[in-house]
C-alpha cells in the first residue's frame, strides 16, 4: 500500500502556558518540497507550535511526526531559524554559516568548504570575511538563511525571517528566496503575518485563529510557479487575499 510519507505532519497539538490557553487544537502537514505559509494574528502561538515541531516545547496533547516518526521532545530533526535570528558578532559570515555543519562533527576546514559553494547563491561572494555588523539587514538574513539551510537542507522552520526589513529589502527577499526554493527544493514551513508574503511565496496557507489557536481554514495556492510583481493583478490572487481578510475576520 502506497502510503504519502509527509516530512512534517502536526495531529492535534494542545498547549496552554499555565492559565494562558494557547494552542487550542492544530493540525497540519507539510509535504515534500512545499512552502506552506502560518499566518494568524499576533500571539496566537505560533512560534509556540514551531518550539513544538522542534522539539524545544512539549505539548500538552496531540503528536509531531518528522519524516513519519515520532519527533516529540526531539532537537536536531528540523533547522529552524527564530524571529529574530542574530549571527554570532565575534565570527565573520563565513565561519558564522559554517557552525552548524562544525556542530554536527564537520572540521572547521571541511565546514568552510562546503559553506563557501552557497555563498554567491546567497548573494554573499566577496563577504566571507566579513562580520555581522558590516553588513547590510538583507545580507544578515540571507547569511542567516544559509545557516539555517546548511543545518539540515531539508525541513526548514522559518519564523517571520524577513519581519525587521523595509518594503523594498522585502520585496527583494520575496523574489531570491524564490529562486533558492526552486533550486534547493526544501520543504519549509513559514512564519507570516503578511498575507501578500504568504501568497506571493507560498504552495498553501493554514490561517490560524486568535489565541486559543486553531486552523481557521487551509487554502492552496494555485497562482503560476513563476510569480512575479504582476501575479498580485492576477484575479485569483485577489480572490485568495479576499478570502483571507474574511477568514482572520
Ligand atoms: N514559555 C512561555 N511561558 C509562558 N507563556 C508563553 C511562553 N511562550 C509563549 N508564551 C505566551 O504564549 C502566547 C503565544 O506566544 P507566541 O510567541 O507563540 O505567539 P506568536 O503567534 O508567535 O506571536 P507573534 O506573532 O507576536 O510573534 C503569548 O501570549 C506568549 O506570551
Amino acid at each position: 500500500m502506497w502510503v504519502n510519507l509527509y516530512k512534517v505532519e502536526v495531529r492535534n497539538v494542545h498547549k496552554d502556558f499555565g492559565s494562558l490557553k494557547t494552542i487550542k487544537d492544530i493540525s497540519l502537514t507539510l509535504n515534500e518540497g512545499e512552502f506552506v505559509a502560518i499566518l494568524g494574528p499576533s500571539g496566537c502561538g505560533k512560534s509556540t507550535l514551531f518550539n513544538i515541531i522542534a522539539g524545544l516545547t512539549g505539548p500538552d496533547a496531540g503528536e509531531v511526526l518528522v519524516n513519519g516518526k515520532d519527533a516529540v521532545g526531539k532537537t536536531g530533526l528540523v533547522s529552524y531559524m527564530h524571529q529574530k535570528d542574530l549571527l554570532l558578532p565575534w565570527k565573520n559570515i563565513l565561519d558564522n554559516v559554517s557552525l552548524p555543519l562544525v556542530l554536527k562533527g564537520s572540521s572547521w576546514q571541511e565546514a568552510r568548504k562546503k559553506a563557501e559553494g552557497y555563498f554567491e547563491t546567497f548573494g554573499l561572494k566577496g563577504f566571507e570575511r566579513h562580520y555581522p555588523r558590516q553588513l547590510s539587514g538583507g545580507m544578515r538574513q540571507r547569511a542567516a538563511l544559509l545557516r539555517t539551510y546548511l543545518f539540515s537542507n531539508d525541513i526548514m522552520l522559518l519564523d517571520e525571517p524577513f519581519g525587521g526589513l523595509d518594503a523594498i529589502t522585502r520585496r527583494k527577499m520575496h523574489l531570491w528566496l524564490m529562486d533558492i526554493v526552486k533550486t534547493y527544493r526544501p520543504s519549509v514551513l513559514f512564519i507570516t503575518h503578511d498575507i501578500d508574503e504568504a501568497l506571493f511565496l507560498s504552495d498553501r496557507i493554514y490561517v490560524l485563529s486568535e489565541r486559543p489557536s486553531f486552523v481557521k481554514a487551509e487554502l492552496k495556492v494555485e497562482l503560476p510557479d513563476k510569480r512575479t510583481e504582476k501575479t498580485m493583478l492576477v484575479p485569483e490572487y485577489a480572490r485568495l487575499k479576499e478570502k483571507i481578510l474574511e477568514t482572520l475576520g
